[in-house]
């Protein structure tokens, strides 16, 4: 495939590494302003940015008929209207806070989880997220994705961040540490027992290898809005 990279930095490079083990053409990477020309030459983009620059990207591909996956978190007010633009410009695109298969799974898990959970008012539920001292954005997009899986399934109605201990919304605890590339759990407690779920990355390479699975992916499919959860067909339990 034709792929454009739009930032390149951390998980830009990732990706590159990825699609070229994976024989695709790098036509375009872009670390700034758009040269629409050139991201014209892409079948498809992969979007690790910032949260200032997603959107606008987006869009781009969309208007210029370049299918978009994108990976970049702190965006998400404008999610619904990226998804009302791919509907107009009858594009494709795909939106995911997390890549990588095993966070997946563990989107899965946390699904079931809370189903389970939601009669037990015994329990309460927080997350935590670690994540590298360069991160931008708190919580991550993946606690996000958690806690609104979670609202989903059970009573809560929102999430925290800072926490505030307030027992009918659910707390997000976020902490920066060097070398870490993303951990989250999942955790609920009572006076008799604690249950954690919990995903640990070793590196960035799943993030960027599902990226790019969904980019090979999203590339068969028609005009659409799409997820990791089309992509993955994982045999779960929900
Ligand atoms: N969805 C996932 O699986 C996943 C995994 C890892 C990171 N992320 C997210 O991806 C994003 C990038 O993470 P990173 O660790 O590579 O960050 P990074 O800071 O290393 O890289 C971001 C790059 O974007 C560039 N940039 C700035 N403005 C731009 C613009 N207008 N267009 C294109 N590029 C621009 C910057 O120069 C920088 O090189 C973050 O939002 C992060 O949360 C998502
Ligand atoms: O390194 C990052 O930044 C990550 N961001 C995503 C998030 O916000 O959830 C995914 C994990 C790594």
């Amino acid at each position: 495939m034709k792929l454009a990279i739009l930032g390149y930095g951390k998980m830009g490079k990732t990706v590159e590494e990825i699609a070229l083990s994976r024989d695709h053409d790098i036509v375009y990477i872009s670390s700034g302003q758009l040269d629409i020309n050139e991201l014209k030459n892409a079948d498809v983009a992969i979007d690790f940015s910032i949260p200032e620059a997603a959107f606008n990207n987006i869009t781009s591909c969309l208007e210029n008929g370049v299918a978009i996956v994108s990976g970049t978190t702190g965006w998400l007010d404008k999610y619904t209207e990226a998804v009302d633009k791919c509907k107009s410009e009858s594009g494709r695109f795909l939106y995911a806070s997390n890549f990588s298969v095993g966070v997946n799974v563990f989107f899965e898990l946390n699904s079931y989880l809370a189903k389970m959970m939601s009669g037990l008012d015994e329990y309460g539920v927080k997350l935590k997220e670690v994540h590298h001292l360069e991160k931008k954005d708190a919580p991550s997009g993946t606690a996000i994705s958690l806690a609104d899986q979670i609202i989903k399934e059970t009573s809560y109605k929102s999430w925290n961040h800072p926490p505030k201990n307030d027992e009918t919304s659910i707390d997000i605890e976020a902490e920066r540490e060097a070398g870490i590339f993303g951990y989250h759990d999942v955790t609920y407690d009572s006076d008799i027992d604690t249950i954690s779920i919990s995903h640990n990355a070793k590196s960035r390479k799943g993030f960027a290898h599902g990226a790019v699975v969904a980019a090979e992916w999203i590339l068969k499919q028609k005009e659409g809005v799409y997820s990791m959860k089309d992509v993955l067909q994982l045999n779960s339990p929900n």
